[in-house]
């Protein structure tokens, strides 16, 4: 039995991690779960799984769950994402939560010895170097959620990391893939909102139609297999059916592929080293794919892509500069305050006006991170 504690409970990878740990009962228990606002949820999670230690967002919310369930330990604010990342019963932290807020707990649940299963692709684009030298020296794994990079995860096993030629990950290219950038200047929330494969949370959603979310994988996949940008490269793939591919030194190519569910590399993760059946999954079925598509990246057309390649070359601070710029962007844009354009503007301002700061420690990091946002918030008044 493997004990669970689950940052981000309620949202798209929270929930079907869930869906796992419910069909799994006799494997998994969850022991901790975090939640921003979605309070009724959270209620039915109680109801449902039992977590003897609940977070969420507002110590209001708290206080009114407190009185609902007398048995069970409440925290709240980012204290609280600390308290359910170290909560001594678990043996995984799960971290699904979005933003760069997942850092603190990442860290925190490191130092305990907890297994990192990660999503959170934000908490190592902000700090990859500090993440993976903690995670080393305690010995403790961290071990890939995002599709992409359990495929890799899953064609290395077994092979030798100097045997690898480079990383091909695989981009749908978005809601706005068969747009021109003329189109784009146009674009709706709702519009962007529409992936053409994947059922996700909205700021991911939106990171896939900028490409950011390929630019923030291609950082994440430097951080967690530990190669050369030069070894990473993108290669757009409409299907989303190869989830990405292994280039070896002797030429041979190994791909991970199935249908679009995030179910399967969440419970890779949390089954690791083992496989388990996986409920209700629809099966890949290629004769009826019929056919999959290739194309280049347009490093034009997709600026935000191109940002993020130079600012994980750059290191230092440009990646956490990169992160924070994008995240406050995107919640401006699906608030309606900015267009789509402005998402990539933005970003583009603050990486140019950054004095790059080498090897950064992490209160330099959190520094840069409030710099930033407050510098994206002022271009948003
Ligand atoms: N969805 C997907 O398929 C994939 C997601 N990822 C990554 O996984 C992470 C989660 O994504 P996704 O599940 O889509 O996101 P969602 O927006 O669906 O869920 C985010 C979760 O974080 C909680 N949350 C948000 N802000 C705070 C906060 N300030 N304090 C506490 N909790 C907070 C939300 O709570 P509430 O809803 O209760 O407010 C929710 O539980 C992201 O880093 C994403 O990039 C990676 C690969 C695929
Ligand atoms: C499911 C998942 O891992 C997402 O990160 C997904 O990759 C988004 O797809 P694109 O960014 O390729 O559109
Ligand atoms: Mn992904």
């Amino acid at each position: 039995m493997k004990s669970i504690s689950l940052l981000g409970a309620t949202g798209s990878i929270g929930t079907q991690a869930l869906d796992i740990i419910r069909n799994n009962h006799d494997k998994f228990s969850l022991v901790a779960i975090s939640a921003g606002k979605n309070i009724n949820l959270v209620r039915k999670i109680i109801k449902e799984f039992n977590p003897q230690l609940v977070s969420v967002q507002e110590k209001s919310d708290m206080d009114v769950l407190k009185a609902e369930f007398p048995g069970i330990d409440f925290c709240s604010g980012t204290s609280g994402l600390l308290e359910v990342a170290v909560y001594e019963k678990a043996d995984i932290l799960l971290n699904a939560v979005m933003g760069s807020i997942g850092l603190a707990p990442t860290l925190a649940a490191i130092k305990e010895k907890k297994t990192i299963a990660i999503a959170n692709k934000e908490t190592l684009v902000t700090a990859g170097h500090i993440v993976m030298n903690l995670a080393r020296e305690c010995k403790v794994p961290i071990l890939p959620v995002d599709s992409e990079h359990s495929a890799i995860f899953q064609c290395i096993q077994g092979e030798k990391l100097q045997d690898v030629e480079r990383l091909i990950i695989t981009a749908s290219g978005g809601s706005f893939r068969d747009l021109n950038r003329e189109q784009l200047a146009s674009v709706t929330v709702e519009q962007a909102l529409s992936h053409p494969n994947w059922t996700m949370g909205s700021k991911i959603t939106i990171d896939s139609a900028t490409m950011m979310n390929k630019g923030l994988e291609v950082i994440e996949a430097h951080w967690l297999f530990d190669l050369p940008y030069e070894k990473i490269d993108v290669l757009l793939h409409r299907e989303s059916i190869i989830h990405s591919m292994v280039e070896y030194v002797d030429s041979s190519v190994i791909a991970q592929l199935g249908t679009p569910d995030m179910r399967v590399p969440i419970q890779y993760a949390l089954t690791y080293p083992e496989r388990l059946p996986l409920q209700s999954s629809s099966r890949l079925n290629l004769a009826e794919v019929g056919k999959l598509h290739f194309e280049e990246m347009d490093f034009n057309r997709y600026r935000c892509l191109q940002f993020a390649y130079d600012a994980g070359k750059a290191g230092g601070t440009l990646p956490t500069v990169l992160n924070a710029a994008n995240e406050v962007a995107v919640n401006a844009f699906l608030e309606g305050r900015i267009s789509f354009l402005a998402i990539e503007d933005m970003i583009e301002q603050a990486l140019g006006r950054h004095n790059n700061i080498d090897n950064p420690d992490l209160s330099t990091i959190q520094d840069v991170d409030v710099e930033t946002r407050n510098f994206i918030h002022s271009l948003c008044k």
